[in-house]
């Protein structure tokens, strides 16, 4: 199997974390959406927001996703890569969508000790408990909808690779 895989799931899913064990392991390139985007423009998230608002950032997320798509690669999306249907299809068609599954109280614990906040201005300005239950509500069936495999995200990041290898391996196998 040498096709992309591609990681989904909310801010503090653990994308970008489990992605690069993930690609370590299987001795893949590994690239993430957000830097990808950080590098190229030269701007933060926060920078991109603020100059051409969540549309223009979602312009160059679909541009990014689509040129850092490669065989032997594990790809960390941003957690709204799976708001436009193009992205989905997309996903869907190169490769294989791993969406890794928390509620929102463990996405938010993460990400109070962790905020990044430079890469993660606020999408509705409410405090982050709120943000990410009302994220998950409005999000929950476009992941399930774009992954090919909904796992367990609440685990060890080595433990979720592990299951991630399990799933793969069933892959090549069928
Ligand atoms: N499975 C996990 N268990 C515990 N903490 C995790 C796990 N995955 C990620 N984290 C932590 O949560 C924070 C967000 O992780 P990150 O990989 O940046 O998520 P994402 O890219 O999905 O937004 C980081 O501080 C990271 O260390
Ligand atoms: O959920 C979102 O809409 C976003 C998630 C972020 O990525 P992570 O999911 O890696 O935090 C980043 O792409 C941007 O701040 C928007
Ligand atoms: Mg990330």
């Amino acid at each position: 199997m040498t096709q992309p895989i591609f990681m989904v799931g909310a801010r503090g899913a653990g994308k970008t974390t489990v992605g690069r064990a993930l690609a370590q392991t299987l001795g893949y390139h590994f690239v993430d959406t957000d830097l990808f985007m950080q590098q190229t423009a030269q701007m933060s998230v926060m920078e991109m927001v603020e100059k051409e608002g969540w549309p223009g950032f979602r312009q160059r997320e679909t541009l990014a996703l689509q040129a850092v798509t490669q065989p032997r690669t594990v790809i960390a999306t941003g957690g709204g890569v799976i708001l436009a249907e193009e992205n989905r299809r997309f996903m869907q068609q190169q490769g294989t969508v791993i969406y890794l599954c928390s509620p929102a109280g463990v996405l938010a614990q993460r990400l109070q000790v962790s905020p990044q906040d430079a890469q993660r201005p606020t999408l509705t300005g409410r405090p982050i408990a709120e943000e990410m239950r009302d994220v998950l509500a409005a999000r929950e069936a476009l992941y399930q909808e774009a992954a090919h495999h909904v796992l367990d995200g609440t685990t060890h990041p080595a433990q979720v690779v592990e299951q991630i290898l399990a799933v793969l391996q069933r892959e090549t196998v069928k």
